[in-house]
């Protein structure tokens, strides 16, 4: 029976196509390796709506796919889609026991991006963040969310090396976008150390 989510994790960036997706895919992975993946809900979101419904950016995944991690994101043939009849759940992810239950069958789901709504300030324990602007963002949000729960950090406040801001690599290299996956591996380690 798999443990019930005892903890659970948010990170966000300014488009949720960059960053996010890529912190998301490191911890995940992080997780599994360690045994732990299924106490956890891990997700990834945006402060913005600039990218709402789109994939993670191709440099981001060339670089998961150079360090063989796994991206929810499924390349996809065909247009296949999913909906709702009401708008209960508009912004949301799937739900974390569904998620567990496609990944128990090896079963990937793609990652969309989504921006963060006030539900996940009540109902994620740390929303992990990249940047200054990130953060005043997600403080002024979470400002109009009574009784909010979630502690609101920057990612690179885990960091070994001390390089607290994750720069956005949306107009940048490659080389910038391995610079965001060794911040995030080494933060994720330091944040999963710490809640272990
Ligand atoms: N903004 C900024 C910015 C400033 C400095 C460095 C990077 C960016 C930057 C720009 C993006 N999209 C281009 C502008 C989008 N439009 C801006 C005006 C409203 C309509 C949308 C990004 C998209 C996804 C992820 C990260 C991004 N980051």
């Amino acid at each position: 029976m798999a443990a019930t989510s005892s903890k659970s994790v948010l990170f966000v960036c300014l488009g949720n196509i960059c960053r996010s997706p890529i912190a998301e895919a490191v911890f995940r992975k992080m997780a599994t390796d360690a045994g732990v993946v299924d106490k956890w809900r891990i997700d990834s979101a945006a402060t913005s709506t600039y990218e709402i419904g789109n994939p993670p950016d191709y440099r981001g995944q060339a670089c998961m796919k150079r360090h063989g991690v796994p991206m929810r994101h499924v390349a996809r043939q065909w247009v296949i889609d999913s909906g709702a009849t009401s708008d209960w759940n508009i912004g949301s992810s799937p739900d974390a026991r569904g998620l567990s239950c496609l990944r128990k069958h090896n079963i990937e789901t793609r990652h969309r991006a989504r921006q963060v709504t006030k539900e996940d300030f009540m109902s994620f324990e740390y929303i992990l963040c990249m940047d200054e602007s990130n953060l005043s963002d997600l403080k002024r949000k979470a400002n109009s969310v009574k009784n909010y729960k979630a502690k609101i950090e920057l990612l690179g406040s885990y960091d070994p090396q001390k390089q607290l801001i994750i720069k956005d690599p949306y107009y940048g290299s490659d080389e910038d976008f391995e610079t965001v996956y060794e911040q995030c591996v080494r933060c994720c380690k330091a944040f999963l150390e710490a809640n272990s």
